[in-house]
């Protein structure tokens, strides 16, 4: 979009950031990639190789039993001690966002910061099953301030056709002034820990970062929705064979929704969405599969992030789409105090299921068509939001409306892990060359926050 060097410079930084919820920007001046024996601490933990061959799909250690594994955690420095965060306690959750929103991710100038707000954290942390012990912390012993954090949850995956009792991995995050200290695999081993407790011996997570070994690969997608506000924080330049009014017709999207009985979703569907989108995720070759209350959880429970909607038709629900709210706060902006963000979640259409094949021409044809109606239907719901860019990924299938609904390919790639699972790779969504891979999508249907 930009030609200045400058405002190019900064558009870069912002479609980085935007790819990054999971991502540590830090390291995107690194090279991607070290040779499995640098990475001193995951050459020590159950994950493939980068070169494994791999031809039973499983658990790549399951020798160990919750009664072996220690009651304490690993001692930490003497000026810092562990914690259980409470986040039903509105101080300490405010100590959990408080570290975030400072130190997830920044952009290089400070301008932007992820503002994750209670509301989120109380919908991302607490699906059914959450347990208050993980979510871990570490606290200064003196002034008692939360520094690091890393948190897990329950979820059952199913990978292929196997399902594997699990957990997910968010949002590791330390102080920006105890960085490069090794703290990092000190956390990942005391929420092993406490996880291993419960029997559980798998784990689903995703980082930017490349680290042995990726399951699938994803690219994020962007798709301005307010091209006038992202140019007037100067995070989109103008390119040098366009106008401004060009660029803002370029990105314009229809007044009105045009897809017949496009409507929130009520608890009263709640049966018959909840069938429709397993039917739909069963195409694909990693899934979170949701019990019908997690799935409430996720759709429902939290009118101020997330947002769902269903199609009806003749009295039949025939699409279902979501998206969640996760915006930036802008620091030093006359004008501007907060960028609004959505990230498409959870969808599913009736439209190819006549079609065993999933490739099949006509089918792959009929599901694209309705898709894209449907996508940019909720970015019309998300601009009515006052969100100003809406984000995809590579995954799903996704493919079949990105270019054509004008989300432009990021610079962020997402890498999905899995911890003691061996399994063979997963499409990403993408070509060779990292164009969206429109013929084979992608077989990751879960989505990670
Ligand atoms: C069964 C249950 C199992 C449960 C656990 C499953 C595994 C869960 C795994 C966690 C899933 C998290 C999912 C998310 O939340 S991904 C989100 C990560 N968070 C951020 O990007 C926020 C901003 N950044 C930070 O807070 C820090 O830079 C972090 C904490 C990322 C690294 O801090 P720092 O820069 O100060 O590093 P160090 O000196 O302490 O440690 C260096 C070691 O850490 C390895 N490293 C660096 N970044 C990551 C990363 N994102 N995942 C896994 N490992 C990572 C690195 O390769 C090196 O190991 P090795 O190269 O020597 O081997």
């Amino acid at each position: 979009m930009a030609q200045d060097p400058d405002q190019a410079k900064k558009l870069q930084e912002l479609l980085k950031m935007l790819s990054l919820s999971q991502n540590d920007a830090s390291k995107l001046t690194q090279p991607q990639r070290k040779q499995f024996e640098e990475y001193k601490f995951w050459k020590t933990q159950p994950v493939p190789r980068f070169d494994d061959e791999v031809e039973d799909e499983g658990p790549i250690n399951s020798s160990q039993r919750p009664e072996n594994i220690p009651n304490e955690p690993l001692p930490l420095l003497s000026e810092f001690e562990w914690c259980t965060v409470d986040i039903t306690d509105p101080h300490q959750l405010e100590d959990v966002f408080v570290l975030l929103n400072e130190n997830y991710v920044e952009d290089q100038d400070a301008t932007f910061r992820f503002n994750y707000s209670r509301e989120f954290f109380n919908w991302s942390l607490k699906p059914p099953g959450w347990r208050k012990d993980w979510h871990v912390g570490v606290r200064t012993r003196q002034s008692k301030r939360l520094v690091a954090f890393i948190s897990a949850v329950p979820a059952t995956l199913r990978v292929r056709t196997k399902l594997v009792k699990s957990v997910e991995i968010n949002f590791l995050c330390i102080h920006k002034k105890l960085r490069s200290k090794r703290l990092t695999p000190i956390l990942i081993k005391e929420v092993t820990r406490r996880v291993n407790k419960q029997d559980i011996w798998q784990a689903l997570y995703t980082a930017g970062v490349v680290l042995p070994s990726p399951a699938a690969t994803c690219r994020y997608a962007h798709r301005p929705l307010n091209w006038s506000k992202l140019y007037e924080v100067g995070f989109t330049g103008l390119p040098a064979n366009a106008s401004k009014t060009q660029m803002i017709a370029k990105y314009t999207l229809p007044k009105e929704i045009d897809t017949p009985g496009l409507r929130p979703l009520e608890e009263k569907d709640l049966d018959e969405v909840y069938d429709l989108l397993e039917k739909y995720q069963s195409r694909f070759d990693l899934v979170q599969v949701f019990t019908k209350e997690e799935f409430r959880h996720l759709l429902l429970s939290s009118t101020s992030v997330v947002y769902s909607y269903v199609v009806e038709s003749n009295n039949k629900i025939t699409d279902f789409v979501s998206f969640y709210s996760l915006p930036f706060t802008v620091l030093n902006n006359p004008h501007y105090k907060e960028l609004g963000i959505g990230y498409l979640f959870y969808y599913a259409s009736d439209a190819d299921f006549d079609y065993s094949d999933r490739y099949d021409s006509e089918g792959s044809l009929k599901l694209k068509k309705r898709l894209n109606r449907l996508i940019s239907d909720v970015c019309i719901k998300a601009r009515d939001l006052k969100m100003d860019v809406f984000n995809a990924m590579s995954c799903q299938d996704n493919s079949l409306f990105l270019d054509d609904l004008k989300f432009g390919p990021g610079d962020g790639f997402l890498n999905f892990y899995l911890f003691n699972y061996r399994v063979r790779p997963i499409l990403g969504g993408l070509r060779k060359d990292n164009s969206f891979d429109a013929e084979k999508r992608s077989n990751v249907g879960v989505v990670m926050l």
